[in-house]
């Protein structure tokens, strides 16, 4: 039996592409024989609407009925509301209902690991595990980094994102040192490149300058584009939508970035002493 691989999609600061990203790169991974279950973790229900299934508060079960099985010590089983999308990925849907969940972890007993109990029940189906987790660095995301084997990280090309980055590092030291020790960060992936404008490259030469040497940057970087933003609305991801585009290519080498697994150069204590 394969291993799986379970990568966190992280990021606290909003709209820097982390469910465009987990769409894409789940259905890349797909195209390439991967069998592939990507996990709505934002109440959001953003990925589960960008795949096609528009009215996410009437989905029977979702993320948080499976999460609050596992802490109320229910018999579950755990394949039951798993939907599968045309393109070849399976999708565990969330709502609105994940924010109450995300309330009641705070007292519940293990908290950290429910994602990844449950998680454990289903993962000899896949080959990557891939999490989209919220904008936020709560008891989810917390759920999420305790569940992956690692963690990359979209960064909107147009802000250097220094203080948000070193806040995402500890974050991951601590759970590195608490919850998952075997915790990686395969890298960061640059995200909304307008290469037009000095301010994005002077951005990305930045990034590159105070990041570069703690935590790999993938080569492909993904270009800010109508069709990307449009494709959100579509069910449907960018190589189905759009595949002769820019953002379809970016998405594709990245995938393939993915596969070949590149090591990580994290050096969290460094990181952390910035
Ligand atoms: N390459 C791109 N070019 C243009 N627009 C994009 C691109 N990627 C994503 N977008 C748009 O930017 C917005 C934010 O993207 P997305 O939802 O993927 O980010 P997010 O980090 O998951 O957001 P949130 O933090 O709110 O969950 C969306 O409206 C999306 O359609």
């Amino acid at each position: 039996m394969p291993n799986c691989k379970t990568i966190a999609i992280c990021n606290q600061k909003g709209g820097v592409g982390k469910t465009t990203t987990t769409m894409n790169l789940g259905i890349g991974l797909a195209n390439k024989g991967k069998r592939v279950l990507v996990v709505d973790s934002d109440p959001q229900g953003d990925l589960t609407t960008c795949l096609g299934w528009q009215r996410v508060d009437e989905i029977p079960v979702t993320l948080a009925t499976k999460m609050h099985e596992i802490i109320r010590d229910n018999e579950t089983n755990p394949e039951s509301g798993i939907l599968h999308h045309n393109e070849g990925v399976d999708l565990i849907p969330s709502n609105t209902d994940l924010e109450g969940l995300e309330m009641y972890l705070v007292t519940a007993m293990s908290r950290e690991n429910i994602l990844k109990s449950y998680l454990n029940m289903v993962k000899s189906n896949y080959d990557y595990i891939l999490i989209d987790c919220r904008p936020s660095l709560g008891m989810l995301t917390l759920n999420a980094l305790t569940a992956a084997d690692s963690v990359i990280i979209p960064v909107q090309a147009q802000y250097l994102p220094a203080r948000a980055m070193t806040q995402l590092l500890r974050t991951v030291s601590k759970v590195k040192a608490h919850t998952n020790p075997n915790l990686a960060i395969d890298g960061i992936l640059l995200t909304l490149v307008d290469n037009r404008t000095n301010l994005a490259k002077s951005t990305v030469d930045a990034i590159r300058n105070n990041f570069g040497s703690v935590v790999k940057i993938y080569k492909a970087k993904i270009p800010i584009a109508v069709k990307a933003a449009e494709v959100t609305s579509k069910g449907k991801s960018i190589y189905a939508y759009e595949p002769n585009s820019k953002v379809a290519q970016a998405y594709a080498d990245f995938t393939k970035e993915v596969l070949s697994g590149g090591r990580q150069k994290e050096r969290l204590r460094s990181a952390d002493a910035r």
